[in-house]
């Protein structure tokens, strides 16, 4: 599989300065029109006469001004000093009830929020929330199922939406972490560790599939389909039926797949994509609902700085990272997952990843020699709030058993009845 390189990269450390990557710096993109940036108690708010368009040239071009204007009001403002207290480096002159709760550490005297139990953002402008893709993508779509009437930012990597995030420029991201066809999406795993963003919520959206193509080419003409890989994974029967000959490539998301082929107008390519994204780049549907199953779901993690209040009326999930204690032998594993089964609680999910910092442990025997064990990281979602002393209970017996343990976010769970599936036939 060929992996068409992306025509745009927004890496936000680069346009952005790096001493206003702090929570004192905001930024807009308003109904993809205008942008504003707000350092501290100053606000400012830039016009693009253009708009910033659909289009991720475009909203590259709005990070680039945006960057220009951040320096300038740099310049003008005197925030070094809270700068340095959010990144870390408190020199005492700074009133510590301006920063936010990071992580919940004690210290840092704002509580935490319970803003995403309701949907105003707590600068209450219109929440941002920053997604992976072009417009027209299923995070997009995740995205407005998660928060009604947000503001939906573009990012052209998953990692970029963590960092939207963590520099104030969105105030959630909204991002896949498995398919039930196509599985676990790994990378969202590994950044969800690497990152210190909380979960406050997931959902799940109905994915329905379409061949896309210029107006007036056949499917038979088609010679090469493209698409995110998740998204070709969950339609490889169907392809190899519409269009049996062409070549299958990866590409970094299903609506950017659709816009490069409008945009290089080309008459022998196809694309996987949503009815929206054919509506907004100007493709044909050549056929409609080419998932394998009707049942293609996508579970997609909305994150936050701030952790939210878990609660107890309502069904909670609980995420956490783990990984085992070296000398606690082979059995640990067992142990924890035990930890809650005796609690009679559900696990709904389990992950494992490597153990990025300690890859493998040379075991050694005198008789047969040394062997190569691979030492992982555990994703674990269960079905409790940290709220519930079951729960609370359970991780503190795991806590025995592990060299480190993160609860990545207690959140509600997604409820929406199944009924609102697509039905069978639309496969
Ligand atoms: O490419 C998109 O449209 C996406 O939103 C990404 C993504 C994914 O990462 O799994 C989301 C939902 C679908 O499962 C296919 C692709």
């Amino acid at each position: 599989m060929q992996t068409i390189s992306p025509a745009f990269s927004c890496d936000l450390k680069s346009v952005i300065q790096p001493n206003l990557t702090a929570k004192n710096a905001r930024y807009s993109h308003v109904n993809g029109k205008r942008v504003s940036v707000r350092c501290g108690y100053r606000s400012e708010s830039f016009s693009f006469p253009n708009g910033v368009g659909s289009s991720r040239a475009d909203w590259q071009s709005s990070c680039a001004i945006l960057a220009s204007k951040v320096v300038s009001a740099e310049n003008s403002s005197s925030m070094a000093d809270q700068v340095a207290v959010v990144n870390g480096h408190s020199n005492g002159s700074v009133d510590l009830s301006l920063v936010p709760s990071q992580n919940g550490k004690p210290g840092l005297v704002q509580p935490l929020t319970i803003t995403d139990l309701s949907p105003a953002p707590s600068h209450g402008s219109t929440l941002r929330v920053a997604y992976q893709g072009v417009p027209g993508a299923y995070s997009e779509a995740a995205a407005g199922k998660a928060y009604p009437n947000s503001e939906a930012i573009p990012c052209d990597q998953f990692d970029v939406a963590f960092q939207a995030v963590e520099l104030w420029i969105a105030d959630r991201a909204v991002l896949p972490v498995e398919n039930s066809l196509g599985g676990s999406i790994h990378r969202n795993y590994d950044l969800l560790l690497r990152h210190r963003l909380h979960i406050v919520g997931e959902v799940q959206i109905p994915v329905h599939h379409c061949l896309l193509a210029l107006p007036g080419v056949r499917a038979d003409c088609i010679t090469r389909v493209i698409s995110h890989p998740q998204a070709l994974a969950q339609t490889e029967g169907s392809l190899n039926k519409l269009t049996p000959k062409a070549a299958i490539e990866a590409f970094h998301d299903t609506a950017a797949a659709a816009e490069y082929i409008a945009a290089n107008n080309l008459h022998d390519t196809a694309a996987v994509a949503s009815a929206r994204a054919a509506d907004l780049y100007g493709l044909q549907i050549l056929a409609d609902g080419i998932q394998d199953y009707a049942g293609n779901v996508t579970r997609f993690l909305m994150l936050a700085r701030d952790p939210i209040i878990p609660r107890t009326d309502r069904p909670f999930k609980t995420s956490i990272v783990f990984a085992a204690q070296e000398h606690k032998g082979t059995s640990v594993l067992f142990k924890v997952l035990s930890a809650f089964a005796f609690r009679n609680i559900s696990l709904t999910k389990i992950e494992s990843r490597p153990h990025h910092n300690c890859p493998l442990r040379v075991v050694g025997d005198e008789n047969v020699g040394t062997s190569k064990h691979f030492e992982y990281t555990f994703y674990v979602d269960f079905e409790a709030s940290m709220a519930e002393a079951r729960a609370q209970n359970a991780l503190a017996e795991v806590q025995e058993y592990t060299s480190f343990l993160r609860v990545l976010g207690s959140y509600p769970m997604d409820m929406t009845p199944w009924s609102t599936l697509p039905p069978s036939e639309d496969v």
